[in-house]
């Protein structure tokens, strides 16, 4: 779900606007194929809902103040994840998610819109990161795109955390991971085997090592969840200890599945080439049901 105050916002946009949201400026976006909301703190997606269903990403009712990130939405983790850092580096999940971006472009047709940006300061020495994410009447997909403009290769961790809104983290299933070898972040990153299919009913913290596609199950919605450039997921809920901006009521209302390069599948960039980071999220189809 999402708070009071940014649904309100997004009700009074019609076509698209630039707003004012706890102390940050939003592209809101409200068409007849559904609504959007992208914070320039981030280049953050917040909120994504296709016509005539509900939100399919949570936000916190308590957001941090600035400079502060908001938790929620599909905050981006880059040039590393969590505490991948860099010698040098203390900021959990890296600077992106809390620096300011500019939006490119907004290209919109009838079918859905298309968000391109760029961070507005320098993030690091040598990688360029860029991001577009598309919208449409059944998907959702983002793309962070990173450049190697120096002259070594350089090695770096990423994640698109995606908050997802369910009804009960605790009544939730991830499948695709069955079978699959995760690091226990909460068991000092022990290696396990993932035994049949993911039932989460408590707090986890887990980086399972796959690229392959995952849904996730909420007992009223199936989301598929694919990727590129990934060969990490993670799957995530604090359980009843959430962080500092969020209750642990409001907590039960997400679980984050996370397409990532972690520790298990770093990027070493050599200079001049790309990296590409996808996660494109999609109802399951009648056909992919019957297969699965
Ligand atoms: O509170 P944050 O800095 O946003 O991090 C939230 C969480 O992100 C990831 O999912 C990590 O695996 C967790 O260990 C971390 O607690």
């Amino acid at each position: 779900m999402i708070p009071e105050s940014l649904r309100a916002l997004v009700d009074a946009t019609t076509g698209q606007r630039n707003v004012e949201w706890q102390g940050r400026t939003l592209l809101i976006i409200n068409q007849p194929w559904g609504e959007l909301a992208v914070c320039h703190q981030g280049a953050q997606v917040l909120h994504y809902q296709p016509a005539g269903d509900s939100p399919w990403l949570w936000v916190t009712a308590t957001p941090a103040a600035l400079p502060g990130s908001i938790r929620g939405g599909i905050p981006l983790c880059w040039p590393w994840f969590a505490d991948e850092y860099p010698a040098g580096e203390t900021e959990l999940h890296g600077p992106a998610r809390k620096a300011g971006w500019r939006i490119d472009a907004v290209d919109e047709d009838e079918e859905g819109v298309e968000v391109h940006a760029s961070p507005e300061t320098t993030l690091h020495t040598a990688l360029t990161p860029r991001v577009v994410i598309f919208a449409g009447r059944r998907f959702l997909k983002v793309e962070l795109i990173t450049e190697n403009n120096g002259d070594a290769p350089i090695k770096m961790t990423a994640a698109l955390h995606t908050y997802f809104a369910v009804p009960d983290a605790f009544a939730c299933r991830v499948t695709g991971l069955a079978g699959a070898s995760y690091l226990d972040k909460r068991q000092d990153f022990s290696r396990f085997d993932q035994q049949g299919e993911l039932g989460v009913r408590g707090p986890l913290d887990r980086i399972y090592q796959s690229s392959k596609i995952q849904v996730l199950e909420d007992g009223q919605r199936r989301l598929r969840i694919a990727k590129q450039g990934s060969d990490s997921t993670v799957v995530w809920h604090p359980g009843d200890t959430p962080p500092a901006d969020t209750s642990v009521e409001d907590a039960r209302g997400f679980l984050c599945v996370e397409t990532a390069c972690t520790r298990l599948d770093p990027v070493w960039l050599p200079p001049g080439a790309q990296h590409l980071l996808v996660q494109h999220i999609s109802p399951l189809t009648d056909d992919e049901t019957s297969n699965n």
